[in-house]
């Protein structure tokens, strides 16, 4: 198992992606601490998919745009798992919008979830792992849009490249305390964030099309690589960006 005995703590882990790597690191030898906002039940129904591997399960709701969110998701996961192994910044939101009529309103929250949530949530991690001693494993949940645009994701696609920067820098300031950083860069997963985007069947069909592995994605297709990113077997991997999809990047003609 690539995570026997490690704790992991995971924004946003109540569905999709986040779920998926907390199930798959429970599954893997971990116990897993979400953070989640909403409705409870998700958040409950994940915590019983990791009890049910045998391993300890916490689900601590709070937003990650507020700045004491962090200090307080860090500290009450290591009270009740004893130290933080392994953090993944994953959540993030993404309404989909036009550019010249976005709301500011939109623009904020935005950035706010996706790259202050993860500034604040990966630096309280971080202090955690310097404090405690023995390194640590960072992943966050970038997107392929951290390279290519999107018509009405604006607002979006530059938080998403903000957090695989965010990544490479916090590689080089946390390198000499044994934390490695890295981003894991998802193609078209088929989740909640793109349920009413994807419901256009033509575009679905298109973003399919794209795919050389011949669909979109599914969340366990990032749960492997999230877990070996934050396992032992990639310890000198960091400041890394690994792209999950399917081959779409890549397929210009
Ligand atoms: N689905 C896709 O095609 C892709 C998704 N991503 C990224 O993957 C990450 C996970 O998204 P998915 O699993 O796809 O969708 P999702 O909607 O199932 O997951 C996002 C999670 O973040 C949580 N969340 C949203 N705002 C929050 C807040 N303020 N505080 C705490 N939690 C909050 C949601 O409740 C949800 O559980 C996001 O960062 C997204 O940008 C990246 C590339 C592609
Ligand atoms: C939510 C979108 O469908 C999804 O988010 C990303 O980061 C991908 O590039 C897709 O556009």
């Amino acid at each position: 198992m690539l995570l026997e005995g490690k704790t992991v703590l995971i924004t946003g882990g109540s569905s999709g992606i986040g779920a998926a790597a907390a199930v798959e690191a429970a599954r893997q030898g971990a116990d897993v601490a979400i953070n989640y906002i909403g409705a409870d039940a998700g958040a409950h129904d994940v915590v019983a998919r990791i009890e049910a591997l045998g391993r300890r399960g916490v689900a601590l709701k709070g937003d990650v745009a507020e700045p004491d969110t962090a200090t307080a998701f860090v500290g009450r996961a290591a009270d009740a798992l004893g130290r933080v192994d392994v953090f993944v910044s994953n959540a993030g939101i993404c309404p989909f919008h036009a550019f010249l009529d976005m709301p500011a309103a939109t623009f904020e929250r935005t950035m706010a979830v996706n790259l202050h949530g993860a500034f604040y949530m990966v630096q309280a991690a971080a202090n955690r792992m310097v404090a405690q001693g023995g390194g640590g494993a960072i992943v966050a949940v970038s997107s392929i849009s951290a390279l290519v645009g999107g018509e009405y994701q604006t607002h979006y696609t530059p938080t998403k490249a903000g957090v695989h920067s965010l990544m490479q820098s916090a590689a080089i300031a946390l390198g000499r305390y044994g934390i490695r950083c890295n981003s894991v860069l998802p193609g078209t997963i088929l989740t909640e964030i793109n349920r009413d985007d994807l419901a256009d069947t033509g575009k679905r069909e298109r973003m399919a099309a794209r795919v050389p592995l011949g669909r979109l994605g599914e969340p366990e297709d990032l749960a492997g690589p999230i877990v070996f990113l934050a396992s032992d077997m990639a310890r000198y991997v960091t400041g890394a960006a690994l792209l999950v999809d399917g081959g779409a990047y890549v397929n210009l003609q």
